[in-house]
């Protein structure tokens, strides 16, 4: 198949050559110009993949035309906040009949909508009847080295689903359709804003029983909000909730978590993320997902202390004890 890709950090990076090693005519978009200009040479992404050597299969451009133009498959990649006008480029090019394939998590700030709905917006009519969504517990770094990975791809058409299914799938990396878009896209993106509060518990010095606590009270709290906006529970309890909840809350790799851990030491969000070239969606999310929650009013108390601590400024400390002292209640 000719797929384009688009979004050249670790995540696009790794599928782009997932895909390439499946025999697939690949081209993957960098918004970095001279990034895609080194890496023919180079056959490395230096910036946000170091230390894998990619796939003759695959090729690199900055142009959207190269990418896009006569593909069967487009995967987009990119920070969930700038997807609409990478999408938007694309649109220009985009074949009528090519599958649009999204793997970004996250919220967009001020419209507070999913990417689903962002591509409804932008995309020609009935883009939705042939777009999927690809979300579940997967660290790039792990899938580049090919450890074995389940993700779940969801889809309205179970054609489509499946054909993405067969596309990605490999002996290490393993794909489960499903039909629930919105379950799929909030639990991956939710899933970050508690993985930024289990990572402030663990720089606050707290342990194991707290992050438990997070993760399940988290699981509740993402749980709410995706069937208040048409999610099933039985997603949320699969690889793109649970699986990719516990998978950020514990993993090293994960950066939203580390973003948390360095709050939790007291060092200011602006110096955290002054130091990053990589992409914490958490942080926005948690600005969106707490308006979301507000707007559905949904009770979300992590969500709630998350945006405190980032967008008020609130001690992590105090925070925890908020959570730790709100009304006691039935499970
Ligand atoms: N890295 C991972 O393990 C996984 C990431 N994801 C999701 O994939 C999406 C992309 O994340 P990563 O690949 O990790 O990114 P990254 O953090 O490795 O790199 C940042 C990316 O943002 C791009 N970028 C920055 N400004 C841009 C702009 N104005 N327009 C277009 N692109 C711009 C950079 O070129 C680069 O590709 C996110 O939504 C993330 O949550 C999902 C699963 C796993
Ligand atoms: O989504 C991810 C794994 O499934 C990556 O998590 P981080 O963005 O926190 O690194």
């Amino acid at each position: 198949m000719k797929i384009g890709v688009l979004g050249g950090g670790s995540w696009g990076t790794t599928l782009a050559n997932l895909l390439a090693k499946s025999g697939h005519e690949v081209t993957l978009w960098l918004y970095e110009r001279e990034l895609a200009e080194r890496l023919p040479r180079t056959r490395e992404n230096d910036v946000y993949l170091p230390g894998v050597i990619l796939n003759q299969n695959l090729a690199f451009t900055n142009s959207f035309d190269k990418a896009v133009s006569g593909c069967e498959m487009l995967l987009l990649v990119p920070p969930s906040q700038v997807l609409r006008q990478v999408f938007a480029e694309a649109c220009r090019y985009l074949p009528g009949q090519a599958i649009v394939v999204s793997a970004s998590k996250g919220i967009e700030n001020d419209s507070l909508l999913l990417m689903s709905e962002v591509l409804e917006e932008v995309g020609p009519a009935g883009i939705l009847e042939r777009s999927a969504f690809l979300s579940g517990p997967s660290f790039a770094r792990e899938v580049a080295a090919e450890m074995p990975t389940a993700v779940a791809v969801a889809a309205l058409r179970p054609a489509v689903a499946t054909r993405v299914q067969k596309a990605f799938s490999t002996d290490y990396f393993r794909v489960y359709t499903n039909s629930d878009i919105v379950g799929i896209e909030l639990g991956g993106a939710l899933k970050n804003v508690i993985a930024l509060a289990a990572g402030v518990s663990d720089g606050l010095g707290f342990g194991h029983n707290t992050r438990a606590a997070l993760i399940t009270r988290g699981l509740a709290e993402i749980t709410r909000l995706a069937t208040a906006k048409g999610g099933q529970p039985a997603t949320l309890a699969g690889l793109a909730g649970m699986g990719d909840l516990v998978l950020t809350c514990t993993g090293d790799l994960s950066r939203n978590r580390s973003v948390g851990v360095e709050l939790g030491k007291g060092r200011s969000l602006s110096e955290i993320l002054g130091g990053m070239q990589m992409v914490a969606e958490g942080v926005k999310t948690t600005l969106s997902a707490y308006q979301l929650a507000r707007k559905l009013e949904i009770e979300a108390p992590i969500i709630s202390q998350m945006y405190q601590i980032l967008y008020e400024d609130k001690p992590a400390r105090t925070a925890v004890i908020d959570l730790m002292q709100r009304d006691l209640k039935a499970e």
